[in-house]
Order: C-alpha cells, then sequence, then structure tokens
C-alpha cells in the first residue's frame, strides 16, 4: 500500500478581486503518495498554481484542511509556515531566481543553512546534487549570470533538494527553456523520481506531464478526473497514447 505523505479535506481557495469573490479551488479532497510523480494539468486559469501553492503551503487555503508529513498546515501562522516549508518543501520555478550576486554553490549552500547548520554536511550533500545533475565544480563557483539557463534550471533542481524535501514542487520547470534543455530538465527530475523523490508538477506541456505516473486535470477548480500512467519507460508510444486519450477525455 502506497503512503499518504499529503492529504487535503475540501480544500478550498478564493481570491477577492475589485469587490467580486472568485472561487479557484472548489472543496477539493486529494491524496498524494510518496514516491510519486504526479502532474496537474489543465486549461490556463484552472487554478493549477493555486493548487501547488496551498499543497506546499506558500498560500493558505480559503476553507478546508491541508495535513502534509503528518502535521495539520492548513491552521500555521505565516512564520510557522515558513519554517515547514523550509523543512518539507522543495520547489523548482520556471523562473529560476538564482540571486545574482553569489555564486551558484553558494546559493545552495544559503537554501542550505536555513535548516542545517552543519556546512560540512551540506557540501558534502551538495557536491554529490551537483555530479547528479551534470554540474562541474567549475560551474558551481561561476555566478547565475554565467551559467546557461539549462545549468541555472539544473543548479535550481539542487537547490529544491538540498534539505531533502518531501516533495519537490515543480511549477512548469522547462516552460523557459528551449526544446534541449527542457529534455536534461525532465531526464533530471525522472532520474530523481526513480531514486525515490516524490515531485508535484504543474505543466502544460505533454513531454513533460509523460514523465508523471499519476496525472490529474484540473478544471475550474476541481479535480475532473486522474489518469494512472504507470512508471516513465522512455520511448513508449502507448503512453502517449493513454495520455492523448486521457486529455481528451478530459476536454483538453
Ligand atoms: N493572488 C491572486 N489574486 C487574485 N486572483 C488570483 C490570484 N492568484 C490567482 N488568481 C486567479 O485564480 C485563477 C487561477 O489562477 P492560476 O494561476 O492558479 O491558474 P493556472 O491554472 O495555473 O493558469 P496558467 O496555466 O495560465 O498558469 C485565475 O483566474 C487567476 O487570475
Amino acid at each position: 500500500m502506497k503512503e499518504i505523505l499529503l492529504k487535503t479535506d475540501s480544500l478550498s481557495k478564493s481570491f477577492s478581486t475589485g469587490g467580486a469573490l472568485q472561487h479557484v479551488l472548489k472543496n477539493i479532497d486529494l491524496k498524494l503518495y510518496k514516491g510519486d510523480f504526479t502532474v496537474i494539468m489543465g486549461a490556463s486559469g484552472a487554478g493549477k498554481s493555486t493548487l501547488l501553492y496551498a499543497l506546499s503551503g506558500m498560500d493558505t487555503p480559503t476553507l478546508g484542511t491541508i495535513t502534509f508529513a503528518g502535521k495539520e498546515i492548513s491552521g500555521y501562522s505565516p512564520d510557522r509556515l515558513a519554517v515547514f516549508r523550509r523543512e518539507h518543501c522543495g520547489f523548482v520555478f520556471q523562473q529560476i531566481y538564482l540571486i545574482d550576486g553569489m555564486s551558484v554553490m553558494d546559493n545552495v549552500l544559503s537554501a542550505g543553512l536555513l535548516v542545517n547548520k552543519n556546512k560540512k554536511a551540506l557540501l558534502e550533500r551538495a557536491g554529490k546534487l551537483f555530479q547528479e545533475v551534470g554540474i562541474s565544480e567549475e560551474t558551481q563557483k561561476k555566478f547565475p549570470t554565467q551559467i546557461s539557463g539549462g545549468e541555472a534550471q539544473r543548479a535550481g533542481i539542487v537547490r529544491g533538494l538540498i534539505n531533502n524535501p518531501e516533495i519537490l514542487f515543480a511549477d512548469e520547470p522547462t516552460g523557459a527553456l528551449n526544446s534541449k534543455t527542457g529534455l536534461d530538465v525532465l531526464d533530471t527530475l525522472t532520474r530523481f523520481n526513480e531514486q525515490g523523490q516524490s515531485l508535484v508538477m504543474v505543466t502544460h506541456d505533454m513531454r513533460s506531464a509523460r514523465r508523471g505516473n499519476r496525472i490529474l486535470y484540473l478544471k475550474d477548480g476541481v479535480i475532473l478526473g486522474e489518469c494512472d500512467l504507470g512508471r516513465y519507460v522512455s520511448g513508449d508510444p502507448n503512453r502517449h497514447q493513454k495520455l492523448s486519450a486521457f486529455l481528451e477525455e478530459m476536454g483538453w
């Protein structure tokens, strides 16, 4: 039986804009499981990023509860939530947000030092992660403006994983990359998932979505359906067909 990592009960999120209330997430009951590569798809405006932000404690729900790593985080204060996020969640965004005045390695260490003061252990873990994503020691010493977009996103993944998060949350991680570098980033994420890292990724892109084993389809703030794709196997045409058929059924 799969271990539940995160559970929501009647999760709802509304925004008030110009006096009108917009209900973006509507009573979502969802379970996320350890070791899964969960993908959230849906049309623009369906609420995908809002859901990702709520699940990861980057935003708070309007109503409902979120239980993550055995703790009900939905009632946490912003400060407590910030500490929880650092310790339990990793993030990879379309825009990478590496800090310009710091080397690539220092960007990763500064994220690590917020949780773990043991610099030697952090250096060791960072070194191992950089090796796994194919970033050399020379590149680790460079500044963000001196590296390519693909290298920056792979460094972003190292930063996201430095604190050994229960879940790595990714919001369109290949959205700003060209086809080849995007593929490298997807291969990197897939490899970490194969090693047991749980992932939740929002994407519009079928090539990215194919990497997941569980695809959730969000429409107008509700999960309309889900598809079990099984573990990723490179070049499997059935996988693409299964995903296409599911998305067609969902009205994508
Ligand atoms: N902070 C906010 N304040 C007001 N409205 C918001 C806020 N964040 C999101 N929304 C609204 O919620 C809706 C869903 O936005 P969200 O970014 O979650 O959609 P999405 O499915 O991720 O879309 P896309 O694929 O275009 O990124 C949109 O109508 C958006 O305008």
